[in-house]
């Protein structure tokens, strides 16, 4: 298991041990005392599953506030997503900055998203399904968003006209986001 930083203290992309054979592949997706071994001292106690069933669809920029505030391990079993972190820490020198890598079920990569970071997808393909791992439990009342499209962030999504739920239509640009990180 190989672990890459990133521009974004904290925010790692975990390449995962790969066996292939001429039957197919076997893979570690989580070893707790080997993310123990680096650094990774997560407590996850929820697991989650979408599918997205068109390419183009957007999901976030989600987090959840203090504190609920969740560390995510996200990976992709079907399809492909550019998934993007934004900084939402306002004492950061990185506030307000993020980064966007492609999580595939061909590349087999993860991504380590701490507490204080916002976090969304746009599928790259049909049928996309992202599994991750959370450290904290879902709690609705601590549940925020910020607008994917916010031009203060100028994230370079790979479609100008996702499909989007109801509720991150309207979310609040970062500037009017409540934030207690
Ligand atoms: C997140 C969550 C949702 N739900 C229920 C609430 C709604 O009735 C339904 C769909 O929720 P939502 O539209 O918030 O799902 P996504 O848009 O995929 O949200 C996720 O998208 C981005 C990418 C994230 O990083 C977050 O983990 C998560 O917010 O599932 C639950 O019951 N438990 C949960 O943990």
């Amino acid at each position: 298991m190989k672990i890459i930083e990133t521009k974004l203290d904290g925010v790692l992309l975990i390449e995962p041990d790969v066996f292939e054979d001429s039957r197919g592949f076997f893979m570690e997706s989580y070893h707790k005392r080997k993310c123990q071994e680096l650094g990774l001292d997560y407590d996850f106690v929820q697991d989650n599953h979408s599918l997205s069933v068109e390419a183009g669809t957007i999901r976030g920029l989600h987090y959840q506030l203090y504190p609920k505030a969740q560390t995510k391990m996200v990976r992709v079993v079907k399809g492909a997503i550019y998934d993007v972190v934004v900084d939402i820490r306002r004492h950061s020198s990185t506030f307000g900055q993020w980064i966007a890598v492609t999580l595939s079920a061909e590349n087999k990569q993860q991504l380590l998203v701490p507490e204080g970071f916002a976090h969304g997808f746009c599928t790259m393909e049909a049928n996309t399904e992202v599994l991750y791992k959370v450290d904290e439990f879902y709690s609705p009342e601590h549940d925020r968003g910020i607008l994917w499209n916010d031009h203060a962030l100028g994230i370079s999504w790979p479609t100008t006209n996702p499909i989007l739920s109801e509720k991150d239509k309207k979310q609040p640009k970062l500037k009017d986001a409540e934030i207690n990180f």
